[in-house]
C-alpha cells in the first residue's frame, strides 16, 4: 500500500471514515450469487456494443451540484439505453450514494452491478451484496487478504491502480480484474494518458478496464485502441440525458 500523504481532503475525509465503524455494520458475513461480468463483456461483443459501465454517481467532489431524481430509474434507463454493467456509489457524504441505492438497483436491473466504495476492511463487505466490488490499491493494507475475503464471500474483484508500482502490487495479490484510474487522488485531475501508460504492461489474460475522464466517443476509441476490455463511466452520463449519453458512448 502506497502512504496517503497528499491525497485530496475530500479522498482523506473518506478514508478516515472507512477506517472507522460505522453502524449497522455488524452484519452477518454476506454470500453472493454474482452476475458474471466476462459473460457480460461477452455479450457487448457479440452484439457489437462498446462494454460500458455506467456510473450512478449523483454526486461527487468534482461535480457541480447533486443530481436527485430516482437512482434506480437512472440505472433502468442505462440499462435500456445498452450499458453492461452498472457501477453504484454507496458512499454518502461526498457522492450521494447509499447501499439502499445499491440494493434496489441490483433488484430491478439483471446486469452485474458495481459496488463503488472504499472499502479498506474485511466488514465493510457484509454491508450489501453486489455482484463486484473495487478495492483500491492505494488504500488497501492488505490487499491479498481483503481480495481473498471478497472472493469467498462471492464477489468479483476490480483492483485499481493509478501506475504501474501499484498495477505490480495488484497482480501480486491475484487480481484478474485491474481497473486504471484516470483521476489522479491527490489532486482529483483526470489524464487518459494514465490508462495509456499503465494498458501495455498489463497481461493479455487480464480483464481491463479504463476508468474516469471518459467524455466524448474519441475518448472511448482511444481507450479501446490502448486496450481497454472495459469503459468505467459516470459524469459524462450522468451530465444531461442519461438515456442519449448511454447510448452515444454504447455506440461509439
Ligand atoms: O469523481 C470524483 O470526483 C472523485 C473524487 C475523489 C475520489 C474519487 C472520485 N471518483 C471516483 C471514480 O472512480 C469515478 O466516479 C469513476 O471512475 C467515474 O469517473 P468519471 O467518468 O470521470 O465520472
Amino acid at each position: 500500500m502506497n502512504v496517503d500523504g497528499a491525497l485530496a481532503p475530500a479522498v482523506e475525509s473518506i478514508l478516515r471514515t472507512a477506517r472507522e465503524r460505522t453502524p449497522g455494520e455488524d452484519a452477518e458475513r454476506i454470500s453472493v450469487d454474482a452476475r458474471s461480468f466476462s459473460d457480460a463483456l461477452a455479450d457487448a461483443e457479440e452484439n457489437g456494443r462498446v462494454p460500458l459501465i455506467a456510473e450512478v454517481k449523483p454526486t461527487s467532489p468534482t461535480t457541480n451540484g447533486e443530481r436527485t431524481d430516482d437512482p434506480v430509474e437512472l440505472a433502468e434507463t442505462m440499462v435500456e439505453n445498452g450499458a453492461t454493467a452498472l457501477s453504484v456509489l454507496t458512499e454518502p457524504e461526498h457522492f450521494g450514494g447509499s447501499t439502499e441505492n445499491l440494493r434496489r438497483i441490483r433488484e430491478a436491473v439483471d446486469v452485474p452491478v458495481l459496488r463503488k466504495d472504499f472499502i479498506v476492511r474485511e466488514e465493510q463487505l457484509d454491508a450489501v451484496a453486489a455482484d463486484l466490488v473495487l478495492l483500491i490499491v492505494r488504500f488497501v493494507d492488505d490487499l491479498e487478504g481483503l481480495l481473498s475475503a471478497a472472493e469467498e464471500r462471492g464477489f468479483q474483484v476490480l483492483v485499481e491502480v493509478h501506475d504501474e508500482e501499484e498495477l505490480r502490487e495488484a497482480l501480486d495479490a491475484g487480481a484478474t480484474i485491474i481497473g486504471v484510474n484516470n483521476r489522479d487522488l491527490a489532486r482529483l485531475e483526470v489524464d487518459l494518458g494514465t490508462f495509456e501508460s499503465v494498458a501495455p504492461v498489463v497481461p493479455e489474460d487480464t480483464t481491463l478496464v479504463a476508468e474516469s475522464g471518459i467524455t466524448t466517443t474519441a475518448d472511448v476509441e482511444r481507450m479501446c485502441d490502448a486496450g481497454a476490455d472495459a469503459l468505467l463511466v459516470g459524469s459524462a452520463i450522468m451530465d444531461g440525458d442519461v438515456g442519449e449519453n448511454t447510448r452515444r458512448l454504447v455506440n461509439a
